[in-house]
């Protein structure tokens, strides 16, 4: 396949093999497949950067549109020194699927930004920002791709880009950018709506099993993991357990969870928190909590440390966090892993509510969006698990075989291949 002469890593040769799974187990033939493996188009750009001492940065950047079978391109802008060619494609696939999994009109991409964002001023952000929509301005629109935010990409940041989008369309046009301030054409719950719709998903398992999921161990305290844990402490479930990029902290009675944002606020990190025990991302991924959230990163469980989690679920709010093999070793366990492309789908679900709305210009209250996000997310958990009945197959797999034979749907439709 042509996308693996890329400078290939371990996430995107897991997502190629998970859907070269999904492949087989749904019967999709090779000219199909061979779209679903490589990107539709990799845009990849440099452009200028002013720095606050006057000087200007070149900055390597990305747009990467994988399928657009079932509508606009649609993921978002991830900022990263680490951010690779091969990471964005998979990210991109990534879209595609879960769009196709829970039911919405796009297809995917992704878009990433090679730059520590911890050494830039907020000025230098704005202008990082700007000048990465001048530059994949010929690619994005409302009916064409549609960014939205993703790792170290705040509200404000895409407030930023949208303001730049609508200066070179010389209109407005809220529908070109989704994950923005409200003031400005927001919806209501984007800002949590990746953890919301987590916490449903949780909720209808529970009521399925009549089971109660009281403690949770969440790696990641940014956007998403972070509005995690101040939901389920606003719930009064039990977070024993968070972390960043610098380490996690563990307390077996719980932690104040808006006490631990303070305090990350304060020191930049969750570590060396008053009372908690200081613990590794490790040592996080193997408590013996009832929910483990992995809600930082891919590539966190593998067939390498599988055997060693002891959680009874995985919600996995991260893109790509557990491997294919990894996923069986935990299905044999009987450890439940609520998969990527259907647990973290509450984020493009409320970006296409939003979308909606700017389109329509007339917006929904907040309790009309909560009532909306929760029965897609409801619908697309049972789509999955019938997924998982017809194919006898685990959820994980049966999602990743949902969003393939929704994609091909849409291209026998179109007669793509
Ligand atoms: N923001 C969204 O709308 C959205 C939607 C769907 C999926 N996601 C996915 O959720 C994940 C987190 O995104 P986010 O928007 O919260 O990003 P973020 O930048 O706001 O937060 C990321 C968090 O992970 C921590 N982290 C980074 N590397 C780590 C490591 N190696 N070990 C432990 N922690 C680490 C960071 O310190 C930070 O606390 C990503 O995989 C992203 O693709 C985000």
């Amino acid at each position: 396949m042509k996308i693996l002469a890329m400078n290939d890593g371990d996430f995107l040769s897991d997502t190629l093999a998970l859907i070269d799974l999904a492949c087989d187990l749904t019967g999709i033939d090779d000219r199909h497949r061979v779209l679903l493996k490589n990107v539709s188009r990799r845009l990849s750009v440099e452009y200028p950067v002013v720095l606050d001492d006057g000087s200007t940065t070149i900055i390597n950047a990305y747009r990467f549109q994988h399928c657009n079978a079932r509508g606009p391109y649609k993921g978002g802008v991830r900022i990263a020194p680490t951010v690779s060619e091969a990471e964005v494609a998979a990210l991109a696939m990534l879209m595609s699927l879960k769009s196709a999994v829970l039911g919405l009109p796009y297809g995917g991409s992704k878009g990433g930004i090679v730059v520590d964002a911890r050494k830039l001023s907020p000025c230098e952000m704005e202008r990082l920002c700007r000048g990465y929509i001048r530059a994949v301005f010929p690619v994005i629109g409302p009916a064409n791709d549609i960014p939205a935010p993703d790792m170290n990409l705040s509200q404000d940041a895409i407030g930023w880009m949208l303001d730049e989008y609508e200066m070179l369309a010389g209109r407005y046009e809220p529908a070109a950018i989704t994950g923005k301030p409200r003031v400005i054409g927001g919806s209501h719950g984007r800002a949590t709506a990746v953890a919301r719709g987590g916490v449903y998903i949780i909720e209808e398992v529970e009521q399925r099993r009549n089971i109660y999921y009281s403690t949770y161990a969440i790696q990641g305290f940014g956007n998403v993991g972070g509005s995690l844990a101040k939901i389920l402490h606003g719930m009064d479930r039990t977070v024993v357990a968070v972390s960043d990029s610098k380490g996690g902290i563990f307390s077996a009675n719980g932690l104040d969870i808006p006490a631990v944002a303070k305090h990350k606020a304060e020191t930049g990190s969750v570590v060396d928190f008053p009372g908690a025990d200081n613990i590794t991302n490790e040592m996080l991924l193997q408590l013996g909590v009832d929910v483990l959230v992995p809600a930082a990163r891919e590539d966190q469980i593998s067939e390498k440390n599988a055997d060693q989690i002891k959680a009874k679920i995985i919600l996995c709010l991260a893109n790509g966090p557990i491997n294919q093999k990894a996923s069986e070793i935990l299905s044999a366990r009987n450890i439940l892993v609520l998969p990527d492309v259907l647990a973290n789908g509450g984020g493009v679900a409320v970006s296409y509510f939003e979308w909606v709305q700017g389109r329509q210009g007339y917006y929904w209250s907040e309790e009309e969006v909560a009532r909306r996000l929760k029965d897609l997310m409801k619908n697309a958990l049972y789509d999955v698990y019938r997924m998982s009945l017809e194919l006898r197959c685990d959820m994980y797999t049966a999602a990743y075989a949902l969003g393939v034979r929704n994609i091909v749907e849409a291209m026998e439709a179109r007669s793509f291949g």
